[in-house]
């Protein structure tokens, strides 16, 4: 497979983006539950990013299923392959000079440490968005746990698949705790504290 391959080394790198940005770059990892909050917080931060004249950009799951993975499904190889070529696509977001934010459950542990793998030491934050499941059923802003419980959905995730927490993510969102907003402005201080923005 690898043969007849040659690397190819740009001479505009990514702390050439870096510096003509001014700010750092990498991956905002954003794992949760569905009806958790992810793509509802990953948003808000990119807009907050976006106003601050930060090159961001958000990858929002139900989005990339809808063409890039479109032909994945939702078992535990295909959502293996899902996060995969996600965090292939974000690394070449972060060359770029790009803040890149993910929005998908991405249930295996082992999957997301994949991703920060192929990243620079520093260059993955991994958010727990962390909402209790009855929270995010009592949401079900698409109406998907009412299926899941009828049996309508098979394999969904805090029903009948699992979700393994995080075990060491950069920081943690309680969303049941907190609003939208506060969320959003906890993750944007974060960036600032540690001097991505
Ligand atoms: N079986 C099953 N389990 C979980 N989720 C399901 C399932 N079937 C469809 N959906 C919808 O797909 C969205 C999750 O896609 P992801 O790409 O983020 O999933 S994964 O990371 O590959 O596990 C998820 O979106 P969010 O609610 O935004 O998380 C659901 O809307
Ligand atoms: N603190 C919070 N953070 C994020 N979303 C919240 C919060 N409180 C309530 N919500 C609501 O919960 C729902 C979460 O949906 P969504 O952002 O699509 O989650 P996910 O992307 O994790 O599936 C939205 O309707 C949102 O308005």
């Amino acid at each position: 497979m690898k043969s007849n391959i040659t690397w190819h080394d740009a001479s505009v790198g990514i702390e050439h983006y870096r510096k003509k940005n001014n700010h750092h770059s990498g991956v905002i990892w954003l794992t949760g539950l569905s009806g958790s909050g992810k793509s509802s917080i990953a948003n808000r931060v990119n807009q907050r990013l976006f106003e601050r004249g930060v090159q961001a950009f958000l990858l929002d799951g139900d989005n990339v299923r809808h063409g890039l993975n479109k032909d994945l499904t939702f078992t535990p190889e295909d959502r293996e392959e899902n996060i995969r070529r996600i965090g292939e696509v974000a690394k070449l977001f972060a060359e770029g000079g790009t803040i890149i934010l993910t929005a998908f459950i991405s249930p295996y542990q082992a999957d997301r440490d994949q991703v920060r793998h192929i990243l620079s030491t520093g260059d993955f934050v991994e958010v727990h968005v962390d909402c209790p499941i009855d929270e995010c059923e009592k949401r079900d802003p698409k109406g998907l746990y009412k299926k899941a419980r009828k049996g309508e959905i098979k394999g969904f995730t805090g029903v009948d698949a699992p979700y393994e927490k995080p075990d060491s993510p950069e920081i943690v969102l309680h969303s049941d705790r907190y609003d939208e907003e506060e969320c959003a402005r906890q993750l944007v201080s974060f960036l600032e504290s540690k001097g991505w923005i």
